[in-house]
């Protein structure tokens, strides 16, 4: 797929700006700060209505606007599609689909497909668990967007379910109703929170064999790079049960009764603690190369190539699942040449180079690999001309 035209309304450094992308090679050019990674994170935000940058949408708003406004016009095999979203301060976003009356911003979900590649990737390596949960989570919906609900209700049951624990926390006895409220809000976590986690492992079984075999040609093969989900059950099992916990050949049914059981058991844990100890939000992928984790023990070399070898297998696990001609993910690759030395950089525009529409961003055009000269534009503060 590609966006043709792409046109922005108060969205972070800009005002007003329209850019016409071409299907191929996209090539954004401009100093530091001007405004590059600006267009491209408008380009995933209709994707994932997220940012890669920033996990609340206020820094979106042009300083000091109150709503922003990207729109974009998808093109998918023959479909073409004006897509509009709207980003407000406070409120739910909307969105609009072909200029119709505006809807939940969450009914575009699916719609278009990026994959990107961006310096800050190597938090998924390297960072807190958040930034994989978000890696599989973020995957997840773009292939199943029904899933949107799943996570949103999961993360709206974990709010509820701690602040519940918090103005019980410490006490000896609760009253039946307290109980009955507590064991009503287990339910809906295990219930939940087993959905989530059974559609994270799935993709993390789509993506594990595209994942070591994208790892074993960026870095000669020279280790095998694992993936393992790793869960709550297993970093906060009771003492007395510990052991190595596989979920992944378990149901969805199978999971919630794990996930129960867990919480029933250690009822006084986490009234003590005042939080949800069980459940996807705690849970972790765990990133393993050769013998050792990679975080903590990877160079910086071999985490990058970790990072990549997951955003291409992403790549690989949508062109299964839509092989449609017209239908493979945009890429984006913002900011990533520069860091990576020559024989990585080579490997990776090699493989990028075929998609159907590719966004490069670059400081200067020595960054950007042979195999990615495309269509140029210069960025300038606040302006995206053809170059
Ligand atoms: N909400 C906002 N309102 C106004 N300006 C903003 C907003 N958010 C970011 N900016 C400005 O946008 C600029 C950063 O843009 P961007 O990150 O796209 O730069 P870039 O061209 O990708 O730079 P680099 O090459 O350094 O990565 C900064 O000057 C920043 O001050």
């Amino acid at each position: 797929m590609y966006i043709s035209q792409l046109s922005l309304t108060s969205f972070r450094s800009y005002a007003q700006a329209d850019v016409h992308l071409a299907p191929g090679i996209n090539v954004l050019i401009g100093p530091n700060g001007v405004g590059k990674t600006n267009i491209v994170e408008s380009i995933g935000y209709l994707a994932n209505l997220a940012s890669h940058r920033v996990s609340n949408d206020a820094p979106l708003l042009n300083f000091g606007a109150e709503r922003a406004l990207i729109r974009g016009t998808l093109h998918r095999g023959s479909q073409r599609t004006t897509l509009e979203v709207e980003i407000t301060s406070g409120k739910l976003n909307r969105a609009r689909i072909n200029r119709a009356n505006p809807v939940r911003a969450r009914e575009i979900l699916g719609m278009v497909r990026t994959v990107l590649f961006a310096p800050e990737d190597l938090a998924l390596v390297k960072g807190d668990p958040s930034h994989r949960r978000k890696f599989l989570d973020e995957l997840l919906v773009a292939l199943r967007p029904i899933e949107a609900g799943t996570k949103n209700d999961y993360e709206r049951i974990v709010k509820q379910r701690n602040a519940l624990l918090k103005s019980i926390r410490g006490k000896s006895k609760l009253t039946s109703s307290q109980e009955n409220t507590l064991k009503a809000w287990d339910l809906q976590l295990a219930t939940c929170g087993a959905r989530l986690i059974r559609g994270r492992l799935d993709v993390l079984m789509l993506i594990r064999p595209y994942m070591q075999a994208a790892y074993a040609d960026l870095a000669d093969g020279a280790k095998d790079a694992k993936a393992i989900y790793r869960s709550s059950l297993e970093n906060e099992a009771d003492e007395n049960s510990l052991e190595t916990i596989s979920l992944e050949n378990l149901s969805q049914e199978e999971i919630q009764d794990l996930l129960l059981d867990a919480i029933e058991a250690n009822r006084s844990r986490e009234l003590d603690r005042g939080v949800s100890l069980f459940g996807p939000h705690r849970d972790d992928l765990t990133l393993i190369l050769g013998p050792t984790p990679a975080k903590g023990y990877a160079s910086h070399g071999e985490t990058w190539s970790f990072a990549l070898a997951l955003r291409l297998a992403a790549y690989r696990v949508f062109g299964d699942d839509d092989p449609r001609p017209g239908s493979g993910p945009i890429l984006i690759l913002d900011d990533v040449f520069a860091e990576l030395d020559a024989t990585r950089r080579d490997r990776l525009a090699h493989i990028v180079a075929g998609a159907e529409q590719v966004l490069v961003t670059a400081a200067v055009v020595e960054d950007v690999p042979e195999a990615l000269k495309g269509h140029f534009f210069q960025v300038s503060p606040g302006q995206v001309v053809d170059a």
